[in-house]
């Protein structure tokens, strides 16, 4: 099916070549900054090319939380480590980074690191409790708990500046996909204390105290900004807004408080020209706004067929998805036949503008030996 472009679309965004930041740089009379230089290396890889939606020599693969427990190299190397001290060590950030990319051949990699790293750089107490998942000493729930959390500043991290230019310099054509988390899902850790299913708390400060609960999130988005800026200026070629849990909002709820803050986000960071992808789990009902909120690619779970994706979220943006990640679990001969169905509804892009990831996260009881073989048929099946 050719791609859809209507009147007024962005359909051009990512088309031409002056959105590269060299070229942004060179025309405005500046000289290119190192950041722009490094991304150059990446410029034309499948991912950032099907990331601005131009044709593709195959669909570029990733996965989200391909750096991690399924991999034997990677608990090896993070034994007797915590993981927020492990994010801290720029040559341990710089081999998990290039473990999955070594192994399954992926076409760009994620810096490994995690969406509570900013905020223990701002002097939040804040853990990564095994098997549990971030966990917040003294939770925010007031006016006067707001005043913790300070914006960041960009030499805040060096430790991140460093293992991002390790990893660039490694990497060469291969790119590095920066992250951060997006306002609401940092809202719902700092609120409710750790994780959670229902949200409670923190729907009950949105619902019940909506001036605090948007100086939350406007503090949260700056904070975000800060960090992802501070990947970009380090040689990240893209930059992906985790959102995992606002699935849990309705479209009226997302769109009053939530996206005036994922929105600062996206803002922030449009004049660097790299690809802002934007994801969440269960947000169907969202992906229009999502993409709204400022994303070139939106991010899509398994619940919703690509081609159905595609036309909630409109033209002029690629998507990034979505194949089950349970799936993974059944014989080759099955992830390949859905593998396949997800090629098939992407095809509604036309020819470029898919990004094949799995609808969420590589869980830790995945076998590595499967993700690399998808790696492979993906690139096989949707060869041009
Ligand atoms: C919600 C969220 C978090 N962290 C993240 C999100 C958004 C993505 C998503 O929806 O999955 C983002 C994240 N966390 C991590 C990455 C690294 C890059 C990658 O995707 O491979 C990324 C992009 C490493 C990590 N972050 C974490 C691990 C596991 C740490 C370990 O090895 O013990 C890794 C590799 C810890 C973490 N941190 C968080 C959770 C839920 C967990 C898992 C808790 C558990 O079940 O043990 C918060």
């Amino acid at each position: 099916m050719p791609l859809r472009a209507r009147p007024g679309a962005r359909a051009k965004i990512w088309t031409v070549s002056e959105t590269s930041a060299a070229t942004a740089a060179a025309q405005s009379g500046q000289q290119p900054s190192h950041a722009a230089v490094r991304q150059g290396a990446a410029y034309d890889s499948a991912f950032l090319r099907a990331a601005r939606r131009e044709p593709v020599p195959h669909t570029p693969v990733w996965f989200m939380r391909q750096a991690g427990r399924s991999l034997p190299e990677y608990l090896k190397v993070r034994e007797g480590i915590p993981m927020l001290e492990s994010c801290m060590r720029p040559e341990l950030v710089k081999e998990i980074t290039l473990q999955p990319v070594r192994r399954h051949k992926v076409d760009a990699a994620i810096f490994f690191s995690d969406i509570v790293v900013p905020l223990k750089a701002v002097g939040i107490d804040v853990d990564i409790k095994p098997g549990v998942g971030p966990v917040i000493a003294d939770p925010i729930r007031s006016f006067e708990d707001l005043q913790r959390l300070r914006p960041l500043e960009p030499d805040d991290m060096p430790y991140i500046t460093e293992a991002v230019g390790l990893l660039v310099d490694e990497l060469g054509s291969t790119p590095l996909i920066g992250f951060a988390g997006a306002p609401f899902t940092l809202a719902s850790y700092l609120v409710e204390g750790g994780p959670s299913k229902s949200h409670e708390k923190t729907k009950a400060m949105m619902y019940g105290e909506p001036e605090l609960w948007a100086a939350l999130v406007d503090r949260l988005a700056d904070i975000t900004a800060g960090f992802l800026k501070i990947q970009i200026e380090a040689g990240a070629s893209a930059i992906q807004l985790f959102d995992s849990w606002v699935g849990a909002l309705a479209p009226d709820d997302y769109r009053r408080s939530v996206m005036p803050a994922s929105t600062k986000v996206f803002d922030a960071v449009a004049p660097y020209g790299v690809p802002r992808i934007h994801f969440g789990v269960g947000t169907g009902e969202l992906l229009g706004l999502m993409g709204q909120a400022g994303a070139d690619v939106v991010g899509v779970d398994w619940r919703v067929p690509l081609n159905v994706a595609a036309e909630r979220v409109g033209p002029g943006k690629a998507l990034q998805g979505n194949l089950d990640p349970a799936v993974l679990f059944a014989p080759t001969q099955a992830v390949e036949t859905k593998a396949r169905e997800v090629l098939h509804a992407a095809q509604a892009l036309g020819d470029s503008g898919h990004i094949f990831n799995l609808g969420h996260g590589v869980m830790p009881s995945m076998d590595p030996d499967a993700l690399t073989r998808l790696v492979a048929f993906v690139h096989e099946a949707s060869a041009r």
